[in-house]
């Protein structure tokens, strides 16, 4: 199981030494087939733990359908669970947890096995749907079950309530338009408290990703020397309004739900220079953005304290939207990664999430830059600046569409343009960081931001 962990591509810790010193039962639910549950507690040399779930499936024989995601056979169990597989890949498996919430009644919970099913109103299951892991690069595992449903099963767990859930079982109970409706979730307990393992949603037939669309409509562009972004086909300025309009009503059902909290400008923005403190040991290249850095931060503190604060998405990008038929849904409301579970439910500021937006709105753009950059077998200066004027006017078009939507067509008041510069800004050095230690290659794209950002300072 540890030789499995290390490889599965949703392990958070790859490249750092550690031990897995206790792997408990949290359930066995009797299918067939056996289903188990383990969390394994994953200790690292530099310090820190983290919990891993791991569901399983047993059968008393090896199973060929499901060789790929075969575990072993440990040595004096019961025969009849003696073959061991990862359960999100096994049909046979991930039924039990179909049925389960199947048999659930609606705003009701079910003890099964260790495990307690609960359920939202509004949905009959599709109980005749198989099952099918989504592949790529994710940090959970989702199975789709036909058309009909999505079980997200989370994989790093943390014991309290997992935000992905608390914020769709809201908007879902608000019948707000912009997130998949939540069906139902799953908790069960370890000796470190009560954890949220799973929740399964509706599944989004016709989603495409907002990232994908935002990179074709930038390749429209570039396709096309001699016409400006409102000019070509493709153009992206009325999705990116409709984007700003859909986060805009998430927020205001987020607020109405949760509430909200004081603000504070000089405490965040001490968090901020903290953070750039920070990130500067992993990405020295931020040294000279730092003074202007500091700067956009002491504007932020001067703003003095409000209650703004209030639940967000905590990490939004255009990767996590999906455009559907009649309109935009967010996704994955997990927050930041490299956030403890803790300050990732804390309230925020709104327009943390609208500055990712408009970062992601940035990065588009370069990503496309680079593409055709390295393809260019020119790589004259005048070709690369002109990509780059390019580049620029697609993003100047899309975030200013994407604000108008967000705004409902006022104007922003010039406290609103320090918070979203210093968000924004913000942002971008965790991004140098995270490119840092994921994407070298991709550094440049916030480090360029960082740098229009200091060009506009200083003038
Ligand atoms: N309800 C849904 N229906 C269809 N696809 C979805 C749905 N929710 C998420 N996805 C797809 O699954 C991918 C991973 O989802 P996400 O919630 O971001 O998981 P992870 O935390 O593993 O990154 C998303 O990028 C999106 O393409
Ligand atoms: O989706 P995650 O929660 O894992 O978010 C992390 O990975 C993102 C990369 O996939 C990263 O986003 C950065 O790259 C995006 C393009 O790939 C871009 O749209 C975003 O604006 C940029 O921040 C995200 O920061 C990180 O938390």
């Amino acid at each position: 199981m540890t030789r499995y962990l290390a490889d599965a591509r949703w392990f958070g810790g790859k490249g750092r030494d550690y031990d897995v010193v206790d792997v408990q039962r949290v359930a066995t639910m009797v299918g067939p087939p056996v289903v188990t549950i383990d969390v394994l507690t994953v200790r690292y040399a530099d310090g820190g733990v983290e919990l891993y779930q791991m569901p399983l499936s047993h059968y008393p024989e090896p199973q060929e359908r499901i060789q790929h995601a075969y575990l072993g056979a440990a040595p004096g169990v019961d025969p009849a669970v003696a073959h061991t597989y990862d359960a999100v890949h096994d049909r046979e498996a991930m039924a039990v947890y179909l049925e389960t919430f199947d048999d659930t009644p609606a705003n009701a919970s079910v003890e099964l096995g260790g495990l307690t099913f609960h359920r939202l109103a509004g949905h009959e299951l599709d109980t005749e749907a198989h099952s099918t892991l989504f592949s790529g690069e994710q940090s959970n595992s989702s199975v789709a079950f036909g058309d009909d449903s999505l079980l997200k099963v989370f994989r790093k767990v943390t014991p309290g309530r997992n935000p992905d859930i608390e914020i769709h079982a809201a908007l879902t109970r608000a019948e707000n338009p912009n997130v998949a409706a939540l069906y139902g979730w799953v908790e069960g307990s370890t000796t470190d408290g009560r954890l949220d393992l799973a929740m399964i949603q509706q599944f989004l037939r016709t989603a495409s990703d907002g990232w994908d669309l935002a990179l074709s409509s930038v390749r429209n562009l570039f396709a096309e020397a001699d016409l400006h972004a409102d000019e070509v086909g493709g153009d992206f300025a009325g999705e990116a309004e409709r984007l700003g309009a859909a986060v805009a009503e998430v927020h205001q059902v987020l607020r109405e739900h949760f509430g909200s909290a004081s603000w504070s400008g000089r405490e965040v923005a001490a968090a901020m220079g903290d953070r750039l403190t920070a990130q500067i040991e992993v990405a020295p290249a931020l040294a000279e953005h730092a003074d202007a850095l500091r700067g956009v931060y002491d504007a932020l503190a001067a703003l003095g304290e409000d209650d703004s604060a209030q639940r967000i998405h905590g990490d939004l990008h255009l990767g996590q939207t999906l455009r559907v038929v009649h309109n935009w849904k967010l996704v994955d409301f997990e927050g930041e990664p490299a956030k403890t579970l803790a300050d990732r439910v804390l309230p925020d500021n709104p327009w943390r999430d609208v500055a990712g937006m408009l970062r992601s709105l940035d990065y588009a753009a370069r990503a496309v830059e680079r593409d055709f950059a390295f393809e260019s077998a020119s790589g004259q200066q005048g070709a690369a600046d002109q990509l780059s004027f390019r580049a620029q006017e697609w993003t100047r078009r899309n975030r200013q569409a994407f604000l108008t939507g967000y705004l409902q067509g006022r104007e922003m008041s010039p406290a609103e343009q320090t918070l979203v510069a210093a968000y924004e800004a913000d942002k971008a050095v965790y991004e140098v960081g995270y490119e840092t230690r994921n994407r070298p290659t991709w550094v440049s794209i916030p480090l360029g931001a960082l740098t229009r950002l200091a060009e506009g300072a200083a003038r």
